[in-house]
């Protein structure tokens, strides 16, 4: 466990960058650190690994207080992930990852096959690992700076910003391997961001820092969504949070429905007739490629003149894809797919409703029963 004891940072003379930080941040688990810019998050990062150092309070690391140990192993005993990746251009992607375990004294040969392991734990393919960093895209450095801060296998993972320089697509590829590396590897991480969205999406616990280094909230990620304890996390939490809170709301119990599907190869096909006002447009494989309306059905005759579908529910996901299936499909319908990607049915938008306001009803009965 790493714990906070009424620690301050004071820069210059000025106010505090950091303000009497209490906390604790539990083994195992992916802490988020976020608020607006300035309020104090990378200074936090940094003083646990005395990059740092703080003007008052003191830091534990599984009881041991963090200033007694010699900063240089410190540093090299935690992992270290930063928004530039961070990579030395003059060096291979294999030895840019070897480098903290060839600092402890592995030898070169052994520091290079655990690297090339680690490429594909990334999601890497092992020929990048020749190349040098200035060859990779944006998305692909940052998993080589995951790689690399992965390599002395660490307990502590400390991640500054490092998915904030990749455009959101890669982005959310990055946040879904960090979750599915976490699932196997359960390190302690402590990750800064200034984005809610991706704060509630890895942290078991989220730390809204306020502007003046004051720690706000520090609670689970629904709780800061559902109760936020003050004007400053609400409003940091934006508008959207009703709506994202929806990613904590398990969707099991959502309706999936039939719904009547045309192969590609049958396009333009008048034998085959279709009945529903939209018709599913899959492979052979049963994978989802868009709608037929029922209107220009005749017309359509190859894959690219479907209508284009919305985003995809995997069965049993939260109600917030569910939702978002269902608003985002020119059907209206949410477009259901198995593990394996086929499609197994639509669900509906006010079946959605229908459960969010369940939970709700059961939620204030919950508490109401807490309360009495
Ligand atoms: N080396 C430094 N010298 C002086 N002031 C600093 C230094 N580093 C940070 N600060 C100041 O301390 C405060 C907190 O900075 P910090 O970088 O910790 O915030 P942050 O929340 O991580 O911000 P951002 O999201 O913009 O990176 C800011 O006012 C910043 O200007």
């Amino acid at each position: 466990m790493i714990r906070f004891n009424g620690v301050t940072k004071t820069y210059d003379a000025g106010r505090p960058a950091v303000d009497d930080l209490t906390m604790d941040i539990d083994c195992g688990e992916i802490t988020v650190f976020v608020g607006p810019s300035g309020c104090g998050k990378t200074t936090s990062l940094r003083m646990i690994n005395r990059m740092v150092e703080p003007t008052s309070g003191t830091i534990l690391l599984d009881g041991q207080d963090v200033s007694q140990q010699k900063a240089s192993e410190l540093r090299r005993s935690m992992g270290y992930v930063m928004q530039s990746s961070g990579l030395m251009p003059h060096r291979s992607v294999i030895d840019n990852i070897a480098t903290v375990p060839r600092l402890n004294g592995v030898p070169r040969t052994e520091a290079r096959a655990r690297a090339r392991e680690l490429l594909d734990v990334v999601g890497l393919a092992s020929e990048l690992g020749r190349r040098y960093p200035g060859q990779l895209s944006g998305g692909q450095q940052q998993r080589v700076g995951v790689a690399r801060a992965l390599a002395a296998d660490p307990p502590v993972l400390l991640m500054d910003e490092p998915f904030s320089a990749v455009d959101p697509v890669v982005r959310a590829e990055l946040q879904e391997e960090l979750l599915r590396l976490q699932r196997d590897l359960a390190k302690t991480i402590v990750f800064v961001t200034h984005d809610i969205d991706e704060a509630t999406i890895l942290g078991d616990k989220v730390a809204v820092f306020a502007v003046g280094g004051r720690l706000a909230q520090f609670a689970a990620p629904e709780e800061i969504l559902r109760a936020p304890v003050d004007d400053f996390v609400a409003g940091f939490v934006g508008r959207d949070r009703g709506f994202r809170h929806l990613s904590f709301q398990e969707g099991r119990h959502v309706t999936v429905h039939p719904i009547e599907t045309i192969e590609v190869e049958q396009l333009g096909d008048p034998t085959v007739s279709v009945l529903s006002p939209w018709t599913l447009l899959v492979d052979a494989d049963g994978r989802p490629h868009g709608w037929v309306p029922q209107a220009t059905r005749s017309s359509i005759t190859t894959q690219a003149e479907a209508v284009p579908g919305g985003s995809l529910y995997t069965r049993g996901d939260t109600l917030r894809r569910a939702l978002d299936a269902a608003l985002s499909s020119p059907s209206g319908l949410g477009v259901t797919v198995d593990d394996d990607g086929r499609a197994i049915g639509v669900v509906r938008a006010a079946e959605v409703f229908d459960l969010i306001e369940s939970a709700r009803v059961d939620r204030g009965r919950a508490d109401h029963n807490t309360a009495v």
